[in-house]
């Protein structure tokens, strides 16, 4: 079982029967395509599980008139979990008690970030900070969604001291489970049976997905995945950029940035977070890095994690050859330069 500590001392576990607390999140940019995604799937159990009730703090920004519609559209579907929904264009009342944040609010960038998209959302994430750091629960968990997520994780976690860095991350789980995907197409495998993937560094174009760990489940036992998929050419090029690319391709094909994926994506790596990763699998959580695989420190950076206790812990151990060294370190000098041109906005 996993105890989360609420705010004013009430504790909750998660995976037991007795009768829970309702567990407070956050959702900003609740009115825009992913986060209309997103609030149901919270609704629904899809986060915590199917046992825990959840009130939804949904923030946007004025007109509330659309929020208000998503307000109406979730009584109107009758989630028997969903306790309680606070709608508002106030911050400060959004971060009230809330135990999980999940900042899906920002500017979206285009082809990529420019002086104005960051700063729009340095400042963004700067005040949100701080209204979290002031309102929120203690122990309140945070995943940053929005673009640039590293980048802008990292400016909630400087400008929110008082939140552990431990509790603020950004999602690179969609990438993650994009790779999953593409293996169990090729493999013509269930993606179930893939595991092990992982996505270094920046949700952006130096991403690093590494299938050299990857496993495959094949009649009851692991197999590596290279060996299986046997075809190391489309494993260092085509593979790499297909998930690096997903995005923008997806948004050609339909006209929406994968809200759909981005949405259980986020559900996945809050509930492996607080609920646990399975036994020998991994997940790629971008996290406070703390100098391991010679990544230097000071960079919100995607690493392999495992989860127990509500606590995430970075995979120790794992060989890099050559050919992973050079794209782990063009990503990291990638983040350094988003965060100076971060800083400078500042
Ligand atoms: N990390 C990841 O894997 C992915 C991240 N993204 C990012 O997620 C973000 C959201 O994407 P969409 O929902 O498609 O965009 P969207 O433009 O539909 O929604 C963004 C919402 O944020 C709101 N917003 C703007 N300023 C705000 C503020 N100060 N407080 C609260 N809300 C505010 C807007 O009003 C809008 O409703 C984008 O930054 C996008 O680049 C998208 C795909 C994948
Ligand atoms: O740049 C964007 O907004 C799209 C994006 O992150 C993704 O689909 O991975």
């Amino acid at each position: 079982m996993v105890f989360i500590s609420l705010r004013r001392g009430i504790s909750f576990g998660l995976g037991s029967s007795h009768v829970k607390k309702p567990v407070r999140i956050l959702v900003t940019g609740a009115a825009g395509q992913i986060g209309y995604a997103l609030v149901p799937m919270i609704a629904r159990g899809e986060m915590l599980g199917p046992e825990q009730p959840v009130i939804l703090h949904m923030l946007d920004i004025p007109p509330a008139e659309v929020l208000n519609g998503v307000k109406m559209e979730l009584v109107d579907a009758a989630f028997p979990l969903l306790r309680g929904i606070l709608a508002t264009t106030d911050v400060v009342e959004a971060c009230d008690g809330v135990n999980i944040a999940v900042m899906v609010g920002g500017f979206p960038r285009r082809n990529g970030i420019d002086r104005d998209t960051m700063s729009k959302n340095v400042s963004m994430y700067k005040a949100q900070a701080s209204a979290l750091e002031k309102h929120a629960a203690p122990n309140c968990k945070v995943l940053v969604v929005a673009n640039p997520a590293n980048t802008n994780a990292l400016i909630l976690k400087e400008f929110a001291p008082s939140i552990p860095e431990k509790n603020i991350t950004c999602l690179t789980r969609l990438d993650h489970n994009r790779a999953l995907g593409q293996i169990s197409e090729r493999l013509n495998v269930h993606v179930s049976d893939v595991k092990n993937v992982i996505i270094w560094g920046n949700h952006f174009s130096t991403q690093y997905p590494d299938v050299y760990h990857a496993k495959v489940v094949t009649r009851g036992r692991d197999k590596p995945a290279r060996e299986l998929i046997a075809d190391d050419k489309w494993l260092n090029n085509e593979f790499i950029t297909t998930v690096r690319q997903r995005g923008a391709v997806i948004t050609k094909a339909h006209k929406l940035p994968s809200p759909l994926s981005v949405a259980s994506s986020a559900c996945d790596h809050i509930r492996d977070w607080a609920l646990g990763t399975p036994k020998g699998t991994w997940v790629s959580m971008g996290v406070y890095a703390d100098g391991s695989y010679g990544i230097p420190t000071g960079l919100i950076y995607s690493f392999p994690v495992t989860c127990r206790n509500g606590e995430w812990k970075i995979v120790q151990g794992l060989a890099i050859d050559q050919f992973s060294r050079g794209k782990m370190d063009a990503a990291a000098k990638e983040l350094v330069e988003e965060k100076r041109l971060a800083y400078s906005c500042l």
